[in-house]
């Protein structure tokens, strides 16, 4: 169902950006007006109100959020989109608080824009929604400025002031829970408590009675009343992390709440009002679980009102840099030494895949403010911590060399077919383990032979003997006078 064609006024100073979006809506069907300042706005709204306003947010003669407030008690009906190159969380909360019925971050796509503008041309008649009093900037920083994050700033902005349930799905560490917390920080409930549960956390037969809370003696070891989380809750925002992990029992419950808006305690017959906001989180595809069975449907679309996809890291690599210097910033505010991030950092970060996404280049700054002594962080400093990173993790390391160690003797079976049996395999792969063993030890030992040898837990006699079999050269490893 599509809305009848209207007039719009088009705002902006840039007259490339006045022909290009008039023309797109033309050929829409609209009948389009521009002006390129404020004073040029008012005037043609003193001819004529459009059914749609389109504007830029700076312009040569005052700034367009300002201007909106005064704009609609002149003219409450008014929808208006505005647009802006300052592409951050705060501009577009800041245009949904101030009334804008939508924000779109510049550049944008005509499409988009096309479909903003039948939005507003089905919805003209409606009041702009209430406002929160909520101070811009307020909340949490969500960082990011590449379209995908954009995306989500305008879902937001749009749902910060109503009681819409809202379920956020991305990877592990994207950000779910600092962007639930933007959105009860923003909204009206933010005076009220922000509290989580993460299903996965806690043991299954326990989820119920953390939710709902439990009376004396509901069960072993219940030896007091308890509050669940939607009364701790209670006039705040209730985040359900994991969610998929949530047992059937557990989901049917939830699902009950959510219809009739009370739950009783576990073990009670007390039933309490439920006043919060509920916003779920899930790192699995809830679809999928649906079809899989582990998932109730009808839960699914009664937490799915509003959905928000958050981008994995590598989805949205220009923000990167960003990021980075903002956990740089965070760490020398908590007292670690300042540090700079080079052009060649930054790009070897931009070619990371970063599995663990925001959480991981997290870690990974404050571990180099901690651990580097340069102020100046390059490209070597990024690979290493990075190689260290993943070879903390036990398994992919003794995987490494069990994979090398295949790989040697594969290419030994293709290349020297005859070594795999006349019986000198055995000296060949551990020696060429032992060579680079024996080396680094003599190295960190200053070539003292005996220091090596008991770092290696070998006797003197056998380790001079492997240097001569090995034929390692000790020119670079001899101590001055010790050996
Ligand atoms: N856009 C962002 N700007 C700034 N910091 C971010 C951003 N996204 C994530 N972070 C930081 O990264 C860390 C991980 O974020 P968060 O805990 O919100 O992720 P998550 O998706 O809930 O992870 P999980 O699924 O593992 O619970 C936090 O310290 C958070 O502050």
């Amino acid at each position: 169902m599509s809305a009848a064609p209207g007039t719009v006024l088009v705002v902006d100073d840039d007259s490339a950006i006045r022909t290009v979006v008039a023309a797109a809506l033309k050929r829409e069907g609209h009948r389009v007006t521009t002006a390129a300042s404020i004073a040029e706005m008012r005037r043609a709204m003193a001819i004529a109100v459009p059914d749609v306003l389109v504007t830029d947010v700076v312009l040569p003669d005052g700034n367009g959020l300002d201007l909106m407030p005064a704009l609609l008690v002149d003219y409450p009906d008014l929808p208006v989109i505005v647009f802006s190159a300052q592409n951050t969380l705060a501009t577009a909360v800041r245009a949904t608080e101030v009334g804008a019925f939508d924000y779109l971050p510049k550049p944008f796509d005509l499409d988009v824009l096309g479909a903003a503008v039948r939005g507003a041309m089905a919805r003209r008649t409606r009041r702009p929604a209430e406002l929160p009093d909520a101070e811009v900037g307020g909340g949490p920083s969500l960082i990011g400025r590449s379209p995908a994050m954009q995306e989500v700033y305008r879902v937001i902005a749009r749902v910060v002031a109503n009681d819409l349930t809202v379920l956020i799905s991305g990877e592990s560490g994207t950000g779910k829970e600092l962007v639930a917390k933007a959105i009860h920080d923003l909204g009206p409930r933010r005076r009220a408590p922000f509290v989580a549960l993460n299903m996965a956390a806690i043991p299954r037969e326990l989820i119920e009675a953390e939710l709902f809370g439990h009376e004396r003696g509901a069960f072993t070891g219940a030896a007091a009343r308890v509050a669940g989380k939607f009364e701790q809750a209670a006039g705040g925002t209730l985040f359900l992390d994991e969610i998929g992990d949530m047992p059937m029992d557990a989901q049917t419950r939830l699902l009950r709440v959510l219809q009739s808006g009370e739950f009783t305690t576990v073990g009670g017959a007390r039933t309490i009002r439920a006043d919060v906001r509920i916003v779920a989180a899930t790192n699995k595809d809830l679809s999928q679980l649906v079809q899989a069975g582990q998932f109730r449907e009808d839960l699914f679309y009664r937490l799915n009102v509003v959905p928000v996809t958050l981008p994995s890291l590598r989805e949205r690599r220009q923000d990167v840099a960003l990021l980075a210097r903002h956990f740089l910033d965070r760490a020398a505010e908590d007292g670690l030494p300042r540090k700079q991030l080079d052009r060649d950092a930054v790009a070897v970060m931009e070619g990371y895949d970063w599995p663990g996404n925001v959480r991981e280049l997290e870690n990974l700054m404050r571990r180099i403010a901690a651990l580097s002594r340069d102020e100046w962080i390059d490209a070597h400093t990024i690979r290493r911590a990075l190689g260290e990173a993943s070879a903390a993790q036990p398994a992919p390391g003794d995987a490494a060399i069990e994979a090398a160690v295949r790989a040697r003797l594969e290419r030994i079976a293709i290349e020297e077919p005859h070594a795999l049996d006349d019986g000198s395999l055995y000296d060949r792969i551990i020696g060429e383990v032992e060579r680079p063993l024996i080396e680094a030890m003599l190295a960190r030992n200053g070539g003292n032979q005996l220091r090596a040898a008991r770092a290696l837990g070998i006797n003197r006699n056998t380790l001079r003997k492997r240097i001569d079999t090995l034929g390692i050269d000790m020119a670079g490893n001899r101590p001055d006078g010790a050996e």
